[in-house]
């Protein structure tokens, strides 16, 4: 294979070599991953390995003690607080495991929020959400507030909220962890369904191989260390 001319788009996101310690605890050791655009990679590894602190990492929400990260062509660990904000706004969406959604709001003001955050008008905003929860098929829902959600719904709405800015990447950690394995099924299919039709980008952390099977792609995290035949060897 190492005569073919590899054709795929260059990375879109990256970690070089990064290091990351709480204290004394090392989390990331020389951790290196590369990301293409359109890719939906999990990243899987024992408890502890430093998976949820990588994502964290890569989504600028962590900046590491070494190493870069590289997204779309520029550093991001070298950007302020307020520009790895405004990223995080514009261009990354986030799936947790606990849906983390407001739950005094209705489902369509937790859709609307990022947009609403972005300065989109009520006008726009709410029509956007209503389009988004359409797709998750979840518009039956839209006034019922999310604190009376299923987790399943939860996390439905949870993916509508993050795809509703149409981001580059969706970061999800553990998005099926509080589900059983009907509903974790299907709120992957869907979050990797919209992914494809919008060509986002997905990395996913996950314990669970049927999620990871779901993707294109796994990477496995241990002891800090990230196993990534493609980290650092796409030419730009
Ligand atoms: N806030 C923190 N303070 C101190 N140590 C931490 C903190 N968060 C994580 N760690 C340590 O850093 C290491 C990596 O943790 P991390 O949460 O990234 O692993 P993980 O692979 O995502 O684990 P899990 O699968 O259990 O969620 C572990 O040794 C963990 O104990």
């Amino acid at each position: 294979m190492s005569d073919t001319v590899d054709a795929r788009p260059g990375p879109l996101l990256e970690a070089r070599s990064v290091e990351r310690s709480y204290g004394r605890t090392p989390a990331l050791r020389e951790a290196s991953l590369s990301v293409r655009a359109g890719e939906i990679l999990a990243i899987m590894g024992p408890s502890g390995s430093g998976k949820s602190t990588l994502l964290h990492c890569l989504a600028g929400i962590f900046t590491p003690d070494a190493g870069e990260i590289w997204f779309d062509g520029r550093r991001l660990d070298l950007l302020n607080d307020a520009r790895r904000s405004e990223l995080r706004r514009t261009a990354f969406g986030f799936v947790f495991q606990f849906g983390q959604l407001v739950p005094e709001l209705t489902v369509a003001d937790n859709v609307a929020l990022p947009l609403l955050l972005g300065r989109v008008g009520r006008r726009q905003a709410y029509p956007r959400a209503g389009e988004m929860l359409r797709r998750l098929r979840l518009e039956e829902l839209g006034e019922r507030r999310t604190g009376e959600l299923s987790g399943g719904q939860a996390q439905r709405v949870a993916i509508a909220r993050a795809l509703v800015t149409r981001p580059k990447v969706i970061f999800a950690d553990e998005p099926t962890g509080a589900l059983d394995s009907l509903a974790g099924e299907e709120v992957m299919e869907l979050l990797v369904g919209l992914a494809r039709q919008e060509g986002t980008t997905v990395i996913v952390v996950t314990h669970d191989a049927r999620v990871a099977a779901c993707a294109d792609r796994e990477v496995v995290v241990r002891d800090g260390r990230v196993t990534d035949p493609y980290a650092g060897q796409v030419l730009r």
